[in-house]
């Protein structure tokens, strides 16, 4: 498959981002590309919004497993490409459209050349939320089919075109989100000793938590407390009766994410006392942290060795990956795909190199039939 083909499939993924469970039109597109691929070896079976692709191999003793995730975010495109996304505060900001053509262009390969081992490809919705790893992995065509090795990838903004990376142990964090509801008094913006701010609550408490990395948590361990939107009041002359907190939590180990949970809700006691409201916390969805197998890196690695690119060793990243579920089951790996952005991931303006879409089914095609 040539780089203009992969070009074309990237470009008309890159216009249709959906958020998780609502991939359908993505689904359906990737049904009507797998259609035209050489069905002897294939068996394709949909998911809720995700689909299975099994290749049957010629000898068929392995499975081996590849997932690629499918679904947007919530954001409204920059980049000002041609092919911007069409739908309104919808865009692949954090490379899944890469992912999905380069699954497509492995996938392609390996029914024209079938491979020994049979392969399952696993387009896998809702990777940013709420997490479609561990339903699918839970599923009946996953049970039925469940391969013995598997592997992922995703694109690095800041690495350049043709370097690949990853690490055996912890590549990617813990993460849990995390929704904080503060419910008080409002009332007249001239009259604030009779009411109990929210929206002073709600800021004051953003700034309070970033304590407990500098202050509670070891030095030599990590961990990140985001907060990525906040909402309070209605009008600029109400004291806010309500707030809302919406962020993510990031650590190095289950151990840490307990205990920054244990401190989040110390600190909201707290704030209920001074502020005279009432908090409630949701953690959301929680992603187990990703685990790279030994062994199976290693093999990765004399892969790499054999193709024209460069692997290095990848640092641990805050990242979360729902894919981290996987590898609690199956023994595998997830790498890095340098695509030189000078916007980074969950950025409007992210513009992945396309070249990079050659480098990374090659490195797939590759794992899938030498691992
Ligand atoms: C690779 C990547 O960017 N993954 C997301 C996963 C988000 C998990 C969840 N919605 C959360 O925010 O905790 C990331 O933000 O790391």
């Amino acid at each position: 498959m040539q780089l203009d083909q992969l070009i074309d499939i990237r470009r008309e993924l890159h216009q249709i981002p959906e958020l998780g469970f609502e991939e359908y039109k993505t689904q359906t597109y990737l049904l009507s590309y797998i259609d035209t691929l050489p069905q002897e070896r294939l068996t394709v079976e949909t998911w809720r919004t995700g689909v299975f692709v099994h290749v049957k191999g010629t000898e068929g003793k392995r499975t081996i497993g590849y997932r690629a995730d499918i679904d947007g975010l919530p954001l409204t495109e920059t980049t000002g490409y041609p092919f911007s996304s069409i739908i309104e505060g919808r865009m692949h900001a954090c490379g899944h459209d890469f992912h999905m053509t380069i699954a497509l262009g492995a996938l392609t390969r390996l029914a024209e050349q079938p491979p020994e081992d049979d392969i399952l490809f696993l387009f896998q919705p809702a990777e940013e939320g709420p997490g479609g790893a561990e339903p699918m992995l839970a599923s009946e065509p996953m049970k039925r089919m469940k391969p013995d090795i598997i592997f992922a990838l995703h694109v690095a903004p800041e690495l350049p075109v043709g370097t690949v990376t990853s690490r055996p142990g912890l590549l990617f964090a813990n993460t849990s989100e995390l929704f904080i509801d503060f419910k008080g008094v409002g009332g007249h913006a001239a009259f604030p000793h009779l009411t109990h701010d929210m929206g002073l609550a709600a800021s004051t408490f953003v700034t309070h938590i970033q304590q407990i990395v500098a202050r509670r948590m070891d030095p030599l361990d990590s961990a990140v407390i985001t907060v990525g939107k906040i909402e309070a009041g209605t009008v600029q002359n109400i004291i806010a009766e309500t707030a809302r907190l919406e962020g993510t939590i990031r650590t190095l180990s289950p151990e840490s994410m307990k205990l920054v949970k244990e401190e989040i809700e110390k600190i909201a006691r707290g704030f209920e006392i001074t502020h005279d409201c009432s908090i409630s916390i949701d953690y959301g969805s929680t992603y187990h942290q990703v685990y790279n197998d030994r062994e199976q890196v290693e093999a990765f690695q004399k892969v790499m060795n054999r193709l024209p690119y460069t692997f290095k060793e990848a640092p641990m990243a805050m990242t979360g990956e729902d894919f981290g579920y996987m590898l609690k089951e199956i023994p595998g790996f997830m790498f890095w795909l340098g695509v030189d952005s000078d916007a980074g991931l969950h950025q409007s303006s992210l513009m992945p190199k396309e070249e990079a879409l050659v480098v990374g089914v090659d490195t797939v095609e590759q794992t899938l039939r030498s691992l």
